[in-house]
């Protein structure tokens, strides 16, 4: 495997396309816009730029990882790709859209996968004539520094195409964990309504956002509270994931009004500047 396609390059393709350079890919880093892929582009040489001020890499390094990725606007230059890694918004119409082009586009033993963090994998792949060759390779939020990568099978994913990725994955210093195609899969399943469950207690006014925060905090030692962390992972992914949950799990996993409310404002946590928090530019 010589050449990696990241598909969206927000905060998850930027990440992803970054790790990717550094395990030494060449890297096509592609979105809809030249603005989008600048920026995500930018970020990843910011992301580089600081780990050489702390004298973690050579500036020369920098260079050389920031040589490996090409920026691309168009979907044709999937030909050239062994692999796709599509991290686009958490949209079933648009992934259905990228898989059945991609499909069309690239080489026969190009691998197609998905950095969904909910939509079914065994669907996505029926959008392709190569169900066998498609699979969920889901990263966690912020890649370059998150160990996990949840890899699911679809229906028809082959043992070889798993072995692949499960490869490939510690080659980019990730520890790979096997799970099956279901709502969710496990990090979002057991994740995300901790998160919705936070903005119920928000919005019954049990207790304000930073004393939410805190108490998970302080009180179960997580790293950030769940209402920073819905604002980090973006309101429209958290509200999108939790549909799918409901939608295939029940009652029980019902979106928060309030989180809806949020979205339908253009709140989306950092990446537009404000959510539960809000963010300087
Ligand atoms: C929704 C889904 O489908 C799945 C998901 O991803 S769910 C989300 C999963 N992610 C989490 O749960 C994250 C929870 N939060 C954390 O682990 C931590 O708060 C955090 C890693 C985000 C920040 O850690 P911190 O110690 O508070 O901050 P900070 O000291 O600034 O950063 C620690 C390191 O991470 C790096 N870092 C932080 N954010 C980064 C980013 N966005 N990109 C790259 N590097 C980053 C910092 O540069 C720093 O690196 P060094 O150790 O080399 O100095
Ligand atoms: N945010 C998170 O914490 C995590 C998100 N994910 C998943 O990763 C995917 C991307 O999420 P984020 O990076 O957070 O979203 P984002 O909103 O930061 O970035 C999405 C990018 O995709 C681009 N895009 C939209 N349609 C496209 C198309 N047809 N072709 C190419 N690019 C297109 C957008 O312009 C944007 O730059 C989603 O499926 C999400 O569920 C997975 C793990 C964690």
């Amino acid at each position: 495997m010589k050449t990696i396609m990241v598909i969206g390059a927000g905060q998850m393709g930027g990440g992803i396309a970054q790790v990717a350079a550094q395990a030494g890919y060449s890297v096509i880093l592609n979105d809809i816009k030249e603005e989008f892929v600048n920026r995500g582009f930018g970020i990843i040489d910011k992301n580089l730029s600081r780990s050489v001020d702390k004298g973690k890499l050579k500036a020369e390094e920098k260079d050389q990882i920031l040589g490996l990725i090409t920026k691309s606007v168009s979907l044709q230059d999937a030909v050239s790709a062994d692999l796709v890694i599509e991290a686009a918004v958490e949209n079933m119409e648009i992934k259905a859209k990228i898989f059945a082009q991609l499909d069309e586009i690239c080489p026969e033993h190009t691998i197609l996968s998905t950095n969904t963090s909910s939509l079914p994998i065994t669907e996505i792949a029926a959008f392709t004539k190569r169900p066998d060759r498609v699979i969920g390779m889901h990263f966690m939020n912020p890649v370059p520094v998150m160990k996990l990568v949840e890899v699911i099978r679809g229906l028809a994913t082959s043992d070889e195409v798993y072995k692949t990725i499960e490869d490939l994955s510690i080659k980019m210093g990730k520890t790979p964990v096997e799970v099956n195609d279901a709502p969710g899969f496990v990090a979002n399943r057991v994740l995300i309504p901790m998160i919705n469950e936070a903005v119920f207690t928000l919005n019954e006014g049990i207790a304000s956002v930073e004393a939410i925060d805190n108490v998970m905090k302080l009180g179960m030692n997580h790293p950030m509270g769940p209402l920073a962390l819905g604002d980090l992972i973006g309101l429209d992914t958290v509200l999108s994931i939790m549909e799918v949950l409901h939608e295939g799990l029940g009652d029980k996993y019902r979106p928060c009004p309030l989180l809806r409310k949020y979205v339908k404002a253009g709140w989306l946590g950092r990446k537009s500047g404000r959510g539960f928090y809000k963010y300087e530019a």
